[in-house]
């Protein structure tokens, strides 16, 4: 008997600490559950704006049915994350689909400067960049509704492959090389007022259904620039892509982007990421030892060992074109009317 009042003891114990944990997870559920409906019902009581640009991909989609959809998003559903926010896949019925970007901070005082920005970027429509459908502005936080790229990102698909996908063939990466000059090239020169990119690297040009490039997140970082309201605050750009001046002006300029491009031009020559942890280990970086390599005429080796067989003449003239992208003197980079045109010179034989 003596033996068993202890046992009791343990058993009461174990039952209670059993039913306090169930209640505190309860209780930490239905805050999560409750701060999600107010969101939704503060969204809909006109506290949020939704703006959708005419296409014909969002005529049919309410701004209720937009918001309560996006609410109901999880982590199941993104497609990847960075400096600015997380962006989620948004299936809306069977033929339409969005990329929804739910930017990290929201306004808690209405910015018209930053609805203005987004409004002119809505204007630009080209076959080689992501189109903006719309966006949504609350306190609590903004969303950018933007093209569904079936193909990810050319960051994913050269670095971060699956071992079932084959690797990018020679054709593929010169056709991707060409589309983002040609969509770079149009935000520089064609766009009036011209854009300047700012963040170009492999995890900002992504890939549509046949593989054609399509450069996103342009005006982000002016958007995001510190000192606005729902900015957070990091620089521009990304460390690997910067140009050398950038670390010295911290302005950014076109030349600056050709100078990013070139660095994508690399990636896609070797398979290499700029911050690859081979050249931290050395106190090298991919620019350089790439300029090492040309130097030697040594192009060959550092073309990416996945490339089963390319043609040697035709690398060699992509090295070229990175190379003068990569001028330490932005003034005697080319400008990406240049780029393009030697890009397309390269693939035409
Ligand atoms: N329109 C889209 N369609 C399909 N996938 C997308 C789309 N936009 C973004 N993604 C995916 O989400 C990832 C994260 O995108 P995001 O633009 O937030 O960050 P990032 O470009 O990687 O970094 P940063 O925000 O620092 O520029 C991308 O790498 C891409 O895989």
């Amino acid at each position: 008997m003596g033996g068993s009042t202890p046992m009791v003891f343990y058993i009461t114990i174990c039952c209670v600490a059993f039913v306090a944990s169930k209640i505190v997870v309860s209780l930490l559920c239905y805050k999560r559950w409750a701060k999600k409906r107010r969101i939704i019902e503060d969204s809909l009581a006109g506290e949020g704006k939704m703006v959708m640009f005419r296409s014909p991909a969002t005529q049919a989609l309410s701004a209720k049915a937009f918001v309560k959809n996006t609410m109901k998003l999880t982590n199941k559903d993104i497609l990847g994350s960075g400096g600015y926010g997380t962006v989620y896949k948004l299936v809306v019925d069977e033929s339409t689909a969005f990329a929804v970007k739910k930017l990290n901070r929201g306004n808690e005082n209405r910015d018209l400067g930053f609805e203005r920005e987004l409004n002119a970027m809505a204007d630009i429509k080209h076959r080689n960049i992501v189109t903006l459908h719309g966006y949504y502005v609350a306190p609590q936080f903004n969303l950018l509704i933007y093209e569904l790229m079936p193909n990810g990102s050319l960051d994913a698909l050269l670095h971060r492959r699956s071992p079932e996908e084959k690797p990018l063939d020679w054709e593929s990466r010169c056709r991707i090389a060409v589309g983002a000059a040609r969509g770079l090239s149009y935000l520089h020169h064609d766009c009036i007022p011209h854009v300047i990119h700012r963040d170009i690297k492999s995890s900002n040009i992504l890939l549509d259904r046949n593989l054609e490039a399509r450069v996103s997140d342009f005006g982000l970082a002016t958007l995001m620039e510190p000192g606005r309201s729902h900015v957070s605050t990091m620089a521009a750009g990304t460390f690997g892509y910067l140009p050398p001046e950038y670390f010295d002006t911290g302005r950014a300029t076109t030349k600056g982007d050709v100078y990013s491009f070139g660095v994508v031009l690399l990636e896609l020559l070797t398979g290499k990421r700029p911050t690859d942890e081979s050249f931290v280990e050395e106190g090298s970086k991919l620019v350089t030892w790439v300029k090492g390599v040309m130097e030697d005429g040594r192009e060959e080796h550092a073309v990416d060992s996945e490339l089963a067989c390319f043609p040697a003449e035709e690398v060699k003239k992509v090295f070229a074109v990175a190379d003068k992208c990569l001028e330490p003197d932005p003034s005697r980079r080319p400008t990406m009317i240049e780029v393009l045109k030697m890009l397309e010179q390269t693939q035409s034989k």
